[in-house]
Parts: C-alpha cells; structure tokens; sequence
C-alpha cells in the first residue's frame, strides 16, 4: 500500500502552522541565518538584477531581506513583486529603506515605475517565496498561481531558488500540470540545488 499524499490546501496549513507556532525570536535568528547565507547565491564581481520578494509577517528571509539583499556584493539592482488585481505579477526597483508602500494582504510593495509582467524577464536570479519545496523542486506558494505565471516568463537558465526554513523541504507535493519548479533552495542550513 502507497501513503496517500496530502492535498495541497492541507500541506500548506500544515506548514503555515508550524510557522506561527515559532517564537520570533526563534524566527528571527532563522531570518538572520538565511541572510547571511545570500552570497552563497552570487559572485561578488557580479552585478546582477534580482527578483526577491518582501517577506511578510513569518515568511522566510524577514522584513529586512530587500536591504540584504542590496547590499550584497554582485548585486547591481533589486526587483520586488506588484500583485496585479488578476493575481499576476508586475515588477518595480526597490529604491531603499522607506520606498515600499502598504498594499492588499498585508504585503509592501514598491511604489515607484512598474516594469510591467515581463520585468522578472531581466532577472539573473529569482528568489521566490514558497511555504514548502519538494526534492523535484515543485513548489507550494500561498495559492495565488501568482509565481507560477512570472515563473513562465524567466528563460531556462535563470535559477530560480526557493527560501525556506529548515524543516520545509517535502518528500513529495502533489504537482499540478501549471506547477513551475524551481532550481534549488536556501535555507538557514544551507544551499541546495535540484539536480537537472
Ligand atoms: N512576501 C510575499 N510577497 C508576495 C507573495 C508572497 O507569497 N509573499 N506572492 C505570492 O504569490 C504574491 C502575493 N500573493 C498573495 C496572495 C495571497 C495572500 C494572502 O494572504 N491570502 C490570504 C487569503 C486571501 C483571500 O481572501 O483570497 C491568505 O492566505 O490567508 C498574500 C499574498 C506577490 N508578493
Ligand atoms: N498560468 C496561469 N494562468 C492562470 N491561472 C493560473 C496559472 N497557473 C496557475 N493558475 C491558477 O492559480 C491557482 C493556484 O495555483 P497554485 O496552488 O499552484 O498556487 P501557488 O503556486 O501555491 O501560489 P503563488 O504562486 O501565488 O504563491 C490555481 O487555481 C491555478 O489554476
């Protein structure tokens, strides 16, 4: 007999549980820990453009992740998510402390000009937000299908990595024919890539 494989809506409560079941403090130093794990991702003679992200509340990497991410050495120009009212991604420059502006969902966002859907286009790299990643690389997100059409976009040599806590690395999430993968994740402990 085969282990049935939970759904996704429950894989993700599961998930999104555990997290707030962590004390920030705990959450804090994980959030710290993946940070200083960012080099790992580029060349320091590099000068790259990343898509990240604006952690929410609880969600890998913590609020100061766009300024980390700035300042890493290789990192030229950093990207963030606009959610779209269809739910699909538009993207705009992160401008430095005090330029992100409130938006729906609790989410902050950039405020200054949108590159339009096809900026995650320009990325060298892409960091995603994931609640979970299995050993393929499909990813579970919030349930948008947000990632999975800007993922569409990025061409086949673009990594594409994941940020998780320990721990959120599945055996298997049940994928979905529109499921993008990703090419690896960073965690507090460490880099791994999907091999292929
Ligand atoms: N930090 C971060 N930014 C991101 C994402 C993300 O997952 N994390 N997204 C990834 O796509 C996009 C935003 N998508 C989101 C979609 C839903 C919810 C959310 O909180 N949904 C509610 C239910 C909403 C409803 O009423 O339908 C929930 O989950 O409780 C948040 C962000 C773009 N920016
Ligand atoms: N290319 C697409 N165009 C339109 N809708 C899509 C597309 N891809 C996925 N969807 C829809 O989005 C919904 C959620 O998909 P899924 O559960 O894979 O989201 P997710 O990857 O967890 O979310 P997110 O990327 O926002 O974090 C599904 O109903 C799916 O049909």
């Amino acid at each position: 007999m085969t282990t049935p494989v939970p759904a996704k809506r429950d894989l993700r409560a599961v998930v999104l549980a555990a997290r707030r079941a962590q004390t920030s403090a705990a959450l804090d130093e994980a959030d710290t820990a993946l940070a200083a794990r960012l080099p790992e991702l580029v060349a320091p003679g590099a000068a790259l453009t990343v898509c990240a992200y604006v952690p929410m509340a609880g969600e890998p990497g913590g609020p100061g992740l766009p300024d980390r991410l700035a300042a890493t050495p290789g990192v030229a120009r950093v990207l963030l998510p606009v959610l779209r009212p269809d739910r699909d991604l538009d993207w705009a420059a992160y401008a430095g402390p005090g330029s992100l502006a409130p938006a729906a969902f609790g989410l902050r966002e950039p405020a200054g000009p949108r590159l339009g859907v096809t900026g995650i286009t320009t990325a060298d790299l892409v960091l995603v937000p994931a609640v979970a990643v299995d050993r393929r690389g499909t990813r579970l997100g919030r349930g948008g299908g947000s990632y999975d059409r800007a993922l569409a976009r990025v061409s086949g040599g673009t990594p594409v990595i994941a940020l998780l806590y320990d721990g959120e690395l599945l055996d298997e999430i049940p994928a979905e024919a529109h499921d993008q993968r990703v090419n690896g994740m960073l965690t507090p402990s460490g880099l791994r890539r999907i091999p292929g």
